[in-house]
């Protein structure tokens, strides 16, 4: 043994190190998905956390060139039971040790995960530290204790200059707050033109592009950390149509005037159930958040819940009762899967239609007056 993971509570588990020979502080989380450790830390979202991987091994297929959900990962450690050095994939180029050798990343194997993760259920999730052994434990659970978490990691992780991804179908201004590429591939598939924005993007810059609609993207953080992103979406609810995932959904919601709140342990894995209320389906869905938006603050507002977690009743899902705007907490672009929510584009692209008619009804109803 040679690392070791030291919560801010002064628990210590000790086991092996691999990937970066690095220490990294982060909030503790677990995920509890059988595969996908590759989307996973490559998912801007885990942006400064450390994530515990349930599934006993990990590491036995490696890392492909193609499933990475951004370039540069931003998480803060990975934990695992087993890790595998051999793994044996047609696709793997290399192995999950090289990957994260090369992103300095610290990883941390032979632990208790189940342990650990109990502990996270009861508790909540935790600040915690992977270091090396010869570190004083007191010093590092006091100082994880003492430290102010960073809030700035919309910033860190959103394009800092807008870029154009020509398609030939509806155009989409996505505003990227921390986005998966798997949220941009899906709007490919669906012959999208889309421009993606910084997430400090202001409402006008956005109108200009006259773009089809608007998709707020998935990211890291608290969601109230960006208020930016809230007064853009505001501005821009009812002049066009408005999609969002995840960190989106609860942007959407605050824009709205609801409020959000921080989950005890948050959902993160790939089988979360959901049931959609109008027509009562259960869709098994691929979820990481540790926020939520509040139901009781959805009186004051024009939002209406569609979606609902099936294991704690917890809002999946919003639309708008009057502007054409909807949003879910989960993620219809999910890889490896499941892929239940790919409608949810669909759906958008749907709005985006509809909206072109509506607005073509409305000139044509204008020149009409104009005439008589
Ligand atoms: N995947 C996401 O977009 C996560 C949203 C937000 N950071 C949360 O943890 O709730």
């Amino acid at each position: 043994m040679n690392k070791q993971l030291v919560l801010e509570d002064g628990t210590v588990f000790k086991g092996e190190g691999f990937g970066a020979d690095v220490s990294l502080s982060g909030e503790v989380v677990f995920n509890t998905g059988m595969t996908g450790y590759q989307e996973i830390l490559s998912d801007p979202s885990y942006c400064d956390q450390i994530v515990t991987l349930t599934y006993p091994l990990i590491g036995n297929y490696g890392i492909n060139r193609d499933d990475f959900e951004s370039l540069a990962p931003m998480i803060s450690g990975v934990i695992v039971r087993e890790v595998e050095h051999e793994p044996s994939h047609w696709r793997k180029q290399e192995s999950l040790h090289d990957l994260l050798v090369a992103k300095n990343i610290p990883g941390l194997a032979g632990i208790d995960t189940r342990m650990l993760t109990r502990k996270i259920r009861m508790h909540g999730t935790v600040r915690g530290r992977i270091c090396d052994l010869t570190v004083d434990t007191t010093e590092v659970a006091r100082m994880l204790r003492e430290e102010t978490p960073r809030r700035d990691q919309v910033a860190r992780a959103s394009a800092k200059t807008p870029y154009h991804v020509p398609g030939k179908g509806k155009r989409v201004a996505l505003i990227d707050c921390g986005m998966k590429h798997g949220i941009l591939q899906s709007l490919i598939e669906r012959h999208c033109d889309v421009i993606v924005v910084p997430y400090n993007t202001p409402a006008e810059d956005i109108l200009r592009l006259r773009a089809d609609g608007v998709l707020v993207s998935n990211g890291p953080g608290d969601p109230t950390d960006i208020p930016e992103t809230i007064e853009t979406i505001k501005a821009l609810l009812g002049k066009l149509p408005l999609f969002g995932i995840c960190l989106g959904h609860q942007l959407l919601a605050l824009a709205c005037g609801a409020t959000t709140s921080k989950l005890s342990f948050g959902h993160r894995g790939s089988n979360h159930p959901v049931r959609q209320l109008a027509s009562g389906q259960i869709e098994i869905t691929s979820q990481n958040h540790g926020y939520t938006v509040d139901v009781h603050s959805l009186m004051e507002t024009n939002l209406e819940v569609t979606h609902v977690d099936v294991n704690d009743g917890t809002i999946e899902g919003l639309t708008h009762k009057s502007a054409s705007a909807f949003s879910i907490q989960y993620h219809p672009e999910a890889a490896p899967g499941p892929h239940d929510a790919g409608y949810l584009f669909d759906e958008f692209l749907q709005l985006m239609v509809q909206h072109v008619e509506t607005r073509r009804e409305e000139v044509e109803r204008i020149c009409q007056s104009a005439q008589m």
